[in-house]
């Protein structure tokens, strides 16, 4: 579904991704794991077509993304801090988000109505919260039924319950066969909710692995300690 092959990208001489090779598929939900700086945020905005890299190609069911953009539609993207016309209010930039994808008849409004924001639909986006302004952008990667989804650090400023209500809509989605790509750096989130693990750490990638095969290389159940083991003997991952 997502094919990258042989993917760099530079900042002048600094190199943030360094000849990526990966293949996610659909029905996986996919843990894009690395220390600060090490690549995660450019890999994803290579795959969304917001950054392009020097060498490398990214392919998603069989079309290359640098053909054109279409196949962005076909993408929910959370990111790590979303970006929204600060006197618009959550309704309005809803509809106009609506307006320019030319609509569609059966939104995904779940999210909307779990979080509340139809209660609080006429405040500017200016005024509100943190946690608040990552429910509209939780709303939004999901509005469109997407076939793909990216999410930066999706959990980030949620509050305990909204948190839980997030992971149950992304765990009920990879359920439906879609593609998810996940970043967190609070690994407990992604217990239960992930079925692989790239790790990434200096551009470089350091394994792709199932995290069945992980627990059993490490003999570790949750992820942050089998993360950990992994960083104290890395020779353990066949890579
Ligand atoms: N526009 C840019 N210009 C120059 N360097 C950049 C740019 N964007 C990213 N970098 C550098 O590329 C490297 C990778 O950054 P990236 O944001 O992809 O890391 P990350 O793994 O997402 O980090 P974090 O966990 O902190 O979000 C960092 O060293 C960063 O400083």
């Amino acid at each position: 579904m997502i094919r990258i092959t042989h993917l760099t990208k530079t900042f002048g001489r600094f190199k943030a991704l360094d000849n990526i090779h990966l293949t996610l598929e659909k029905g996986q939900a996919v843990s894009l794991l690395g220390p600060n700086g090490s690549g995660k945020t450019t890999l994803i905005k290579s795959i969304l077509g917001l950054a392009i890299p020097e060498k490398g190609s990214i392919a998603i069911n069989g079309q290359v993304i640098s053909a054109g953009e279409q196949y962005r539609a076909g993408i929910g993207y959370m990111p790590q801090i979303g970006r929204y016309p600060d006197n618009m209010s959550i309704e309005q930039v809803l509809d106009m988000i609506k307006a320019v994808r030319g609509g569609a008849a059966d939104y995904d409004e779940d999210l909307y109505t779990g979080f509340g924001l139809h209660a609080v639909r006429h405040k500017k986006m200016r005024t509100l919260s943190g946690g608040t302004r990552q429910k509209v952008s939780a709303c939004l990667a999901f509005l469109f039924r997407p076939d793909i989804y990216i999410l930066d650090e999706p959990t980030a400023g949620l509050d305990p319950v909204s948190s839980e209500l997030l992971k149950e809509k992304i765990a009920d989605e990879r359920d439906h066969g879609k593609l998810i790509l996940i970043t967190s750096h609070v690994l407990s989130d992604l217990d239960g909710l992930t079925s692989h693990v790239i790790y990434l750490q200096d551009g470089r990638l350091l394994f792709h692995e199932s995290v069945e095969s992980l627990r059993s290389a490490t003999g570790e159940e949750k992820l942050n300690r089998i993360i950990a083991r992994i960083m104290q003997a890395p020779k353990m991952i066949p890579c």
